[in-house]
């Protein structure tokens, strides 16, 4: 289910963001599905033969002096540890070896994170090869010169990568569902964790005692265990407002990843914003089991209209995500939060419920029957069959006559059609058309 992120690192200019747009390739540029939702460019899905990995671009300020430099790279370094399954670090064969590799690679080196150890701008083997072995002197193991304009060497690079990927997915044996709990700086993350776990916390103990999983709190719950992944404590000094930004995204990205079910944390106080959205994508793109907490309930005048004045907002902003259960809590007062933890549990149900193919096809028959499938130019819609392939997210395959002339408002009517019948509360339903040759 989990996906390994690999981040990549390294001084300005090196290359990074030339690598990882090569590595990425030109089709993502744009998500376009999820309405209200302009994607920067930090992180992507890259499918490397039979190989699927989400790819982190750290970088990408330019700081002043090289205090900063120093002090940004080491900012850099500590994200991609606390993210990534894997680290690419980009080094510049033109420039050489300079002191502060050295001072990532030691801290790289002392985290013993997964390395690649990656010599860009080797656009010519023969000859700048000499160069290249100078960087062994970084303690890394073996360099891999790789050319990102030339696309040279990286397919020896990324079978290094992919080797270095966690062997049984530490997660795949862990029955325990997990439950990313995001939002943006101070909307109250920790402070709904802390006051739900309250007496309830247990160790994580099995789990392997790497940095990525000290945010992981498990909790006891009506006799059954679940993980917290927190992603609150981002240190915000002296940070610049992108940077903080950048971290906030690729951490959500990492602890969505990860999850079953993510809890999105909104400001009361100041209510909901792009930046929520932005965060509420991420976890909707990834097929992830959602519920919006709006916290802070207590420290906001209420009379009898507020609570569906507020819930307008947060649908009209996060319109792409009907499915998710809005509730009013507050992590100060206790209110409302263990029907937060009752409402988990359903998600989690959902987010794994499996229809049988006979009922969903009397949903389906009655559902054609009650509404006729678009045509276009005299050709109708037909739609033969459908069953569902996969869960979270629950996933179904419809077997039509044509592709073309199934239209999204259609899916979107039989979407709500099975929401009718089955519920699915808190979980988004993903859709797969085929094709099959008339009878
Ligand atoms: N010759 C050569 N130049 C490259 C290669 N890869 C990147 N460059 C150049 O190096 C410069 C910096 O590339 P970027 O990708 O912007 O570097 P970056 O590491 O993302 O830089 P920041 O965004 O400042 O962190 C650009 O002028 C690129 O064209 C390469 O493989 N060979
Ligand atoms: N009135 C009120 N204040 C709250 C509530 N929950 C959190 N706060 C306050 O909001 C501030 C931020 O809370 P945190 O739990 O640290 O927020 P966070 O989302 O973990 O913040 P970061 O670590 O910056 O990501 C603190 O001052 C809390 O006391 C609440 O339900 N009501």
């Amino acid at each position: 289910m989990a996906k390994p992120i690999v981040a990549i690192v390294g001084r300005p200019n090196v290359g990074k963001s030339t690598l990882f747009n090569m590595l990425v390739g030109e089709r993502l540029s744009i998500v376009k599905d999820t309405p209200g939702v302009t994607r920067d460019r930090i992180y992507a899905d890259v499918n490397w033969l039979n190989y699927h990995f989400t790819l982190m671009d750290t970088g990408g300020i330019e700081p002043e002096t090289n205090n900063q430099m120093l002090r940004h790279m080491r900012e850099q370094a500590e994200m991609a540890i606390e993210m990534a399954d894997v680290v690419m670090f980009v080094v510049d064969v033109k420039q050489g070896v300079v002191d502060a590799d050295y001072k990532v690679a030691e801290m790289l080196r002392k985290a013993q994170k997964k390395i690649v150890l990656v010599v860009n701008k080797v656009d010519n083997f023969d000859k700048l090869m000499p160069d290249v072995y100078e960087f062994y002197n970084l303690g890394l193991g073996d360099p891999y010169p790789i050319s990102s304009i030339g696309k040279l060497g990286i397919g020896d690079m990324l079978d290094e990568v992919t080797a270095l990927f966690p062997e049984n997915e530490d997660d795949a044996e862990d029955e325990r569902p997990r439950i990313a709990i995001v939002g943006k700086p101070n909307a109250g993350k920790s402070s709904i964790i802390n006051k739900l776990l309250g007496e309830n916390r247990v160790i994580v103990s099995d789990v392997a005692g790497t940095t990525r999983d000290a945010v992981d709190t498990a909790v006891k719950w009506n006799g059954k265990e679940y993980v917290f992944i927190d992603t609150a404590g981002l240190r915000r000094k002296n940070k610049i407002k992108e940077e903080i930004e950048r971290y906030s995204i690729l951490r959500t990205v990492s602890a969505v990843e990860r999850a079953d079910v993510v809890v999105l944390v909104i400001d009361a106080t100041e209510g909901i914003t792009e930046q929520d959205a932005k965060i509420a994508g991420i976890a909707h793109d990834r097929g992830r089991g959602m519920i919006i907490a709006v916290n802070k309930w207590d420290a906001i005048e209420k009379d009898n209209k507020t609570v569906s004045e507020f819930s307008k907002k947060v649908r009209n902003t996060l319109s792409f995500m009907p499915y998710a259960e809005i509730m009013f809590v507050s992590a100060l007062t206790g209110q409302r939060l263990p029907k937060l933890f009752e409402a988990i549990e359903v998600v989690i149900q959902n987010h794994s419920l499996r229809i049988a193919t006979g009922v969903l096809n009397e949903i389906l028959t009655e559902a054609v029957a009650m509404q006729q499938p678009p045509s276009d130019k005299g050709r109708r819609l037909k739609i033969y069959y459908m069953t569902q392939v996969s869960v979270k997210p629950p996933t179904f395959v419809i077997f039509v006559n044509d592709k073309r002339l199934m239209h999204f408002s259609y899916t979107r009517y039989l979407e709500n059609k099975i929401r009718e019948a089955f519920g699915f509360a808190g979980t988004p339903l993903k859709f797969i058309i085929r094709e099959r040759k008339e009878k």
